[in-house]
């Protein structure tokens, strides 16, 4: 593809994209989103459609039509423990929740990934997701408390980073680890590649 556009405000998706060695303007997605299902692998899928595509007709109005060559890339990330999904916390109450309840236990971390080519002058879509079990080890509530005190939970699905300080209480993961972070590259490079489309030049 001529170029490669990333429907992201995320530091860690620019990151991960760079990392593979694909070259990407960033262009965030600016939309209302809309989940119409409770299946975690389907709304992390539909959300990143959404990002996509928000971002997709952006440039659409930008040129007048489809951009020749142009690929866009939508990400969003949930964490899912016994059938109920969390997003990022409301405020600080909702963080400790959210840890209190994870902590000692396994949960699910979905991403789902949306690919827009364009392809004849129109977006061909492509769209799958990624799960990862992490497992925490138990927490107290001080601990729990003084990592929400320091603010990185608040831009984060689950209220945590596994890259971050709570990597302190990982135990371990099944599954990729950068699709917890917030991009499972290798899967976006492995799909994109058997579907036709190049990211890298
Ligand atoms: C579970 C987990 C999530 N996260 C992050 C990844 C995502 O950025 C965020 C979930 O929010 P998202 O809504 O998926 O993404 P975002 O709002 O950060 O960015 P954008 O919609 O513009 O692409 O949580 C971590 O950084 N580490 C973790 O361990």
């Amino acid at each position: 593809m001529k170029k490669i556009v990333l429907a992201s405000a995320s530091p860690r998706r620019r990151e991960l994209l760079s990392q593979v060695g694909v070259t990407f303007e960033v262009m965030p997605a600016d939309g209302e989103e809309r989940i119409t299902s409770t299946e975690p692998s389907k709304v992390v899928e539909e959300l990143s459609y959404q990002k996509a595509m928000f971002t997709a007709k952006a440039l659409e109005k930008q040129n007048g039509h489809v951009p020749e060559g142009f690929a866009v890339i939508g990400a969003d990330t949930i964490v899912s423990y016994e059938g109920r999904i969390l997003g990022k916390p409301s405020g600080k109450e909702d963080a400790v929740q959210m840890l209190r309840m994870l902590q000692g236990n396994t949960h699910q971390v979905y991403t789902g990934v949306t690919i827009l080519a364009e392809e004849n002058g129109s977006w061909k879509s492509l769209t799958f997701f990624e799960c990862t079990d992490v497992i925490f080890y138990p927490a107290t509530d001080e601990e729990i408390t003084a990592y929400v005190e320091s603010g990185d939970p608040m831009d984060k699905a689950g209220s945590y980073g596994i890259q971050g300080a709570w990597g302190a209480y990982v135990k371990g993961i099944r599954g990729d680890y950068n699709n917890v972070v917030g991009l499972p590259v290798a899967r976006l490079i492995y799909e994109t590649k058997k579907n036709g489309i190049n990211l890298k030049g």
